[in-house]
């Protein structure tokens, strides 16, 4: 493995780029990691709790959800053993400590996270968080924060300022800035007469319910915009024009989910539009087919353009990386692995672009010497350079990873 990656370190060297430098720059590639990949977006907050509603759908019965905080943690530290670099855990709000007990969304506090900010902390991981504005029946009419109805707004409210304070003292306890993203369901199947007044009381309620200061060291909020969903395919209330000028009005980051768009529209192109009105974006990476389907990310085109945007222009800082799939269809732990490391390829080839050379033949017109060169890039030997950067974290390269799964999956998850 070491001679293949001398050889790449040639190839890419006569081509103007450092391979040792793009390993050392790799650490700053921290992926947080979405919770809900490990139980199909249930939670804990009572027994054999399932995703409802929200216009969002998991499919597949694959064997081996995780069915308990224990088990999940069980499946994250399998996950983190087979992935290189350092990533972070993003928590949704159904997935606190309970004890037991129904403790409803308006009443969650920093105690029902404190053995997540530990389970964190004894790893050296940051944690990003979610309020879970839907799988409640305050959200089944399909309105929360947007709602006429005020009591529900009022519930949605207390839920969304209950989660940023625990997400500041997650930031705080770990001394590294909790990323809080806000997405609630809110739309109308049909065509509504009166989209500007939900969006109003969008406003309003967000207005208040992100009111409460807080250090940016400690938590950050973003807020996630949707085209459509399931059950909300004529209006969604906070589409991505409302969320942007929110963002933009209110110093938020705004968060760009790659299936929350049409789908020629492209993530990647909208970082660079993004970042010269906000401070921070965060993306939910993930893969849409035909719609947001949530599927698992691979190694494509779309991901590698959001790559090189964050790369290119030296994005790193202000760019929070977080996944969005669930796919109960295959092993749910090979899932994560397949999706994250896909996710970090991506911004590894984005490192190996001698991009100083292409931006000249740019400022210069060379148009068919850019082509060229991208086109050549292509062929490069990355892989050697991925393989290494495996070795050198002690996880499997290759495809050694998919026999670890497959013991996983035969000593842990077929016995649940
Ligand atoms: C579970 C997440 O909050 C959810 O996937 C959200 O981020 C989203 O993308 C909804 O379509
Ligand atoms: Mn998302």
């Amino acid at each position: 493995m070491k001679k293949a990656y001398e050889l790449a370190k040639e190839q890419y060297k006569a081509l103007g780029v450092d391979t040792d430098a793009v390993l050392k720059q790799m650490d700053k590639v921290q992926i947080s990691l979405h919770c809900w990949q490990t139980d199909d977006v249930g939670g804990f907050e009572k027994p054999d709790a399932e995703l409802g509603g929200g216009g969002i759908q998991v499919t597949g019965n694959y064997p081996g959800k995780a069915t308990s905080i224990e088990e999940m943690r069980t499946d994250l530290d399998k996950v983190l053993a087979l992935l290189p670099g350092k990533q972070r855990l993003n928590l949704h709000a159904i997935y606190g400590e309970f004890g037991g007990e129904l403790v409803d969304r308006d009443q969650i506090e920093v105690k029902h996270f404190q053995g997540w900010i530990d389970w964190a902390k004894e790893r050296g991981m940051g944690l990003d968080f979610n309020p879970t504005c839907f799988s409640h029946p305050m959200a089944d009419t399909g309105f929360t924060l947007s709602s006429k109805d005020e009591s529900v707004r009022k519930f949605w409210i207390e839920h969304v300022k209950r989660c940023r304070a625990i997400s500041a003292e997650m930031g705080k306890q770990l001394g590294t800035p909790c990323v809080m993203n806000t997405w609630i369901p809110d739309g109308s199947k049909d065509e509504p007469i009166d989209r500007n007044g939900h969006r109003a009381l969008l406003k309003a309620s967000l207005d208040e319910a992100l009111s409460t200061p807080y250090s940016k060291e400690h938590m950050i909020d973003a807020v996630e915009s949707k085209l459509f969903g399931i059950g909300a395919e004529s209006m969604t209330v906070g589409s991505h024009d409302f969320y942007l000028g929110y963002a933009i009005a209110n110093s938020k980051a705004i968060c760009l989910d790659s299936g929350h768009f049409h789908l020629t529209e492209s993530v990647g192109d909208k970082i660079s539009s993004c970042l010269q009105f906000v401070d921070d974006v965060l993306l939910h990476i993930s893969r849409p087919i035909r719609w947001d389907s949530d599927h698992v990310v691979t190694f494509n085109d779309e991901v590698r353009l959001i790559a090189s945007e964050i790369v290119r222009n030296n994005y790193l800082d202000r760019v929070k990386i977080g996944l969005d799939f669930f796919d109960g269809s295959i092993n749910r732990v090979g899932a994560y692995v397949v999706g994250t490391r896909a996710a970090q390829q991506a911004f590894m080839v984005a490192m190996l672009e001698p991009t100083k050379t292409l931006r000249e033949y740019e400022e210069k017109g060379q148009y068919f010497e850019r082509l060229a060169l991208l086109e050549v890039l292509k062929t490069r030997s990355f892989g050697a350079v991925w393989d290494y950067y495996c070795q050198v974290n002690n996880v499997p390269s290759g495809d050694g990873f998919i026999a670890d799964v497959q013991k996983y999956e035969q000593a842990v998850l077929v016995k649940r």
